[in-house]
C-alpha cells in the first residue's frame, strides 16, 4: 500500500490559479542558463518543484559536477505570482533562503527571478524525501537509519537555528536525500524553508518575545509540537518535538494520534500528544528516543536546546561509522562533541529550579484559585453548594454586606466566593437550566446590570451574577464548543476586554465588556496549567483576571489594570480538593480569592 504523504499542512492551501496553470516549459531567471523543465518532482501547498536539465549542455569547469550553479540537471521550484506566499512580492522562502542557502544540510539557491507569471528558484537537485525512502522501504526504517537521521538532523537544526531561525516545518516530508548514485547519496538536507521565522533579533540578538495566540497554527497537524498547536511563539524548542515526532514516525510508521478528522482535528491531535507520555510513545524503542522525548517536551520557550548532548544519545546506534546508512559527517562539522559525560546534562534540572514537565497521559482535574492582594477586607468561601442552597448563601452574604465576587462549579456543586470589595452597588442572580438564560441576562442589561461572575455545570446549568454598581458600559457574551479566541480578538480591537468566562462541560461562555478600566490583555490556552506562559507574562506586568477550564483545558485572561494597584502581588494555587485551609492562610497575608476555576490542570 502506498500512502499519500500528510496533506494536513495548515496555511498552505494550493492557490487555485496557480495550482491549475501549467509552468513554463522552458525557464530562465535571473542571469542562469536556459533550463529545459523536466519531470515533477514534487507540490506543495506553496509550489511546485521540477526537474531542470540545461537546454545546452555545458562543458565548462563544474558542468558535470551534480551541484552548484554548473550542474546540467537542478531542481526548480515554481511559485505562481497569484499564490497566498506571493501577495507581496517574491516569495517569503527566498528571503530565508539568501541567509541560510548553502549552510550545512541546506541546498544553495544559484539563480531567482519572475518569468511571467511565475516566481522560479533555481537550487542544487537532491533525491528522495526520507518519507519516500520509509514508503518505498516497506513503510519501516531500520534504528540504525533513524539514529543516524537522529544525529544529523540534530547537526542540520543546530546550524539552522545559529543563523537565528527556526525552521517550523520539520517532518520526514522536509528531509530529503542526495541524488541517488551521486556522492551525496546519503547526505541529509533541510528544505522548504516557507515557514521558518526568527527566533533571535537579527540586530541585537535578543530572544524573539513570547506570545500566544490560540487561532494561530502554522506547520504540519502530525508533526507540530503542542506549543505550534496552541498558538505560541516558535522557538527552537518547537523544531525539537516535531523532529522527535518525525524519528518515532520513521522508527515506528505510526503515531498515536493519526487517523482523527473533522473540523476539530488540530484540537484533537493536540489533546492525544498531551496525554501520550514519552514512555508510551517510545515503547519498544532504545532509551535513547524516550531521553530525547523527554528532554525535548521540558524545553523552555528560550532555552538553547543542547544538541550534543541528544545527539550522543543516538550515537551509540548509528553503527559503525564508514558503513552507516547516512552520513553522519555534518555532525562532525558542526563541532558537536559526543561525549558519554554530556548526556547527564540532559537529565539535570535547570538549576534545580523548576520542576521536570512530564505527559503522564492521566487527565486530572484540580481547583484553582488565584489570589490578590486586597488591603483587609471581609471575604467569605462556600463550596459544595446544591442548587437548592444558593439563594441561602447568597441572601445571608447580601444581608452582611457581602456581594458574589467569583463563581465555579465541580461535580454539580457550585463555589461561591463573596466580598466586600466588589464596589457594586446592587446584584441579581439566575440559576438556570441554560448555559447562558439570555432572555434573562437581556432583561437585566436593561435595566442596568451587568454581567460579573458565571460558571456553568457539566450537565448544562449555569450560575449567572449580574450587578450594578460596575464601570462596564457595553456587555457582549459568547457561548461556543471551542475556546473562541478569534472572537476575542475581534472584540479587543472593538474595545472590549474580557471580564468573565465561565465552561459547561466542553463549552465556552465569554463575557466582554467595554471600559473595563484595563490597558491590555492576553490569554493563555493550554491542556495543562499553563505555568510558563503565566510567569512570563506576570514579568509583562499581567495579571490574571479570569479563569475557567473544562475536563480537556484550561484558560487564563491576563490583563493590565489602568490604575495599577500598589501591591501586585499574585498567587495561583491548584489544589485537588477546594482550598479551604489555603484560603485562611492566604487572608493572614492579606491576599484574597480573585478568581475559581475548576478543570484539567495536569496532563
Ligand atoms: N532541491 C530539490 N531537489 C529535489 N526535490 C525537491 C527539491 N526541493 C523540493 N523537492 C521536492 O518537492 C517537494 C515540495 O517542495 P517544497 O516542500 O519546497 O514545496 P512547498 O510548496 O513549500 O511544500 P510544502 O507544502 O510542504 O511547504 C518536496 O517534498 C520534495 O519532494
Amino acid at each position: 500500500m502506498v500512502e499519500e504523504p500528510t496533506d494536513d499542512r495548515e496555511n498552505a492551501e494550493a492557490d487555485e490559479d496557480g495550482a491549475s496553470a501549467p509552468v513554463p516549459e522552458k525557464t530562465q531567471v535571473g542571469g542562469s542558463p536556459v533550463y529545459i523543465v523536466e519531470r515533477k518532482l514534487g507540490k506543495g501547498g506553496f509550489g511546485q518543484v521540477y526537474v531542470g536539465r540545461r537546454a545546452t549542455t555545458s562543458t565548462a569547469k563544474g558542468a558535470n559536477e551534480h551541484i552548484g550553479p554548473g550542474a546540467n540537471e537542478i531542481a526548480l521550484k515554481f511559485e505562481h505570482r497569484s499564490s497566498k506566499g506571493c501577495n507581496y512580492g517574491p516569495p517569503y522562502e527566498w528571503s530565508v533562503y539568501n541567509s541560510l542557502g548553502g549552510i550545512l544540510g541546506v541546498p544553495k539557491v544559484h539563480f531567482k527571478g519572475r518569468q511571467g507569471e511565475w516566481y522560479v528558484m533555481v537550487m542544487d537537485l537532491l533525491g528522495p524525501s526520507l518519507w519516500d525512502k520509509w514508503n518505498t522501504c516497506g513503510q519501516s526504517m531500520s534504528q540504525e537509519m533513524v539514529s543516524c537521521i537522529a544525529v544529523e538532523a540534530l547537526a542540520i537544526l543546530e546550524n539552522f537555528h545559529r543563523q537565528g531561525f527556526v525552521h517550523g516545518d520539520i517532518k520526514p516530508e522536509n528531509f530529503l536525500l542526495g541524488p541517488p548514485g551521486t556522492p551525496t547519496e546519503k547526505k541529509l538536507y533541510l528544505v522548504d524553508l516557507g515557514l521558518a521565522t526568527r527566533w533571535r533579533d537579527p540586530v541585537c540578538a535578543a530572544h524573539v518575545d513570547y506570545d500566544q495566540r490560540p487561532d494561530v497554527f502554522r506547520g504540519t497537524v502530525r508533526y507540530a509540537s503542542v506549543h505550534a498547536h496552541l498558538g505560541r511563539t516558535a522557538s527552537r524548542r518547537d523544531d525539537l518535538e516535531s523532529l522527535a515526532y518525525t524519528l518515532l514516525f520513521l522508527l515506528k510508521g505510526r503515531l498515536p494520534w493519526q487517523g482523527y478528522q473533522g473540523d476539530n482535528k488540530g484540537f484533537l491531535v493536540c489533546k492525544k500528544k498531551m496525554a501520550t507520555c514519552a514512555e508510551s510513545l517510545c515503547r519498544y524503542s532504545p532509551p535513547a528516543y524516550r531521553q530525547f522525548m523527554e528532554a525535548v517536551i521540558n524545553l523552555k520557550f528560550d532555552e538553547e536546546p543542547k544538541y550534543a548532548a541528544m545527539a550522543a544519545l543516538f550515537e551509540p546506534l548509528c553503527g559503525p561509522p564508514g558503513r552507516r546508512p547516512i552520513s553522519t559527517d555534518g555532525a562532525k562539522k558542526v563541532g558537536m562533541k559526543r561525549k558519554a559525560t554530556d548526556m547527564g546534562n540532559l537529565e539535570e534540572d535547570d538549576k534545580g529550579a523548576a520542576k521536570k514537565k512530564v505527559r503522564i497521559g492521566i487527565p486530572a482535574q484540580q481547583w484553582i484559585t488565584i489570589y490578590n492582594a486586597h488591603k483587609p477586607m471581609k471575604q467569605r468561601y462556600h463550596y459544595n453548594v446544591a442548587n437548592s442552597r444558593v439563594e441561602q448563601h447568597i441572601e445571608k452574604g447580601n444581608d452582611d454586606g457581602l456581594f458574589v465576587s467569583s463563581v465555579s462549579c465541580a461535580q454539580e456543586l457550585w463555589a461561591l466566593i463573596m466580598d466586600a470589595g466588589t464596589g457594586y452597588s446592587a446584584q441579581m442572580w439566575n440559576l438556570s437550566t441554560q448555559f447562558l438564560p439570555k432572555e434573562w441576562i437581556l432583561e437585566q442589561w436593561d435595566d442596568g446590570y451587568y454581567i460579573t461572575s458565571l460558571a456553568g455545570s457539566t450537565t448544562g446549568s449555569a450560575l449567572v451574577i449580574m450587578s450594578k454598581g460596575t464601570p462596564y458600559t457595553q456587555q457582549s457574551y459568547k457561548v461556543s464548543d471551542s475556546f473562541p479566541f478569534k472572537w476575542i480578538n475581534k472584540k479587543w480591537k472593538e474595545g472590549f476586554y474580557v471580564t468573565s468566562m465561565a465552561t459547561c462541560a466542553t463549552r465556552w461562555a465569554i463575557c466582554m465588556s467595554r471600559n473595563a478600566g484595563l490597558v491590555d490583555q492576553c490569554a493563555e490556552l493550554d491542556y495543562m496549567y499553563p505555568s510558563e506562559g503565566i510567569h512570563r507574562r506576570w514579568d509583562c506586568g499581567f495579571r490574571i483576571t479570569c479563569c475557567a477550564a473544562t475536563p480537556d483545558q484550561a484558560a487564563f485572561v491576563l490583563s493590565i489594570p489602568r490604575r495599577r494597584p500598589g501591591d501586585e502581588t499574585q498567587e495561583t494555587l491548584r489544589t485537588s480538593a477546594f482550598p479551604r485551609t489555603h484560603v485562611k492562610e492566604k487572608w493572614a497575608k492579606n491576599l484574597y480569592i480573585s478568581a475559581v476555576a475548576f478543570g484539567r490542570t495536569v496532563s
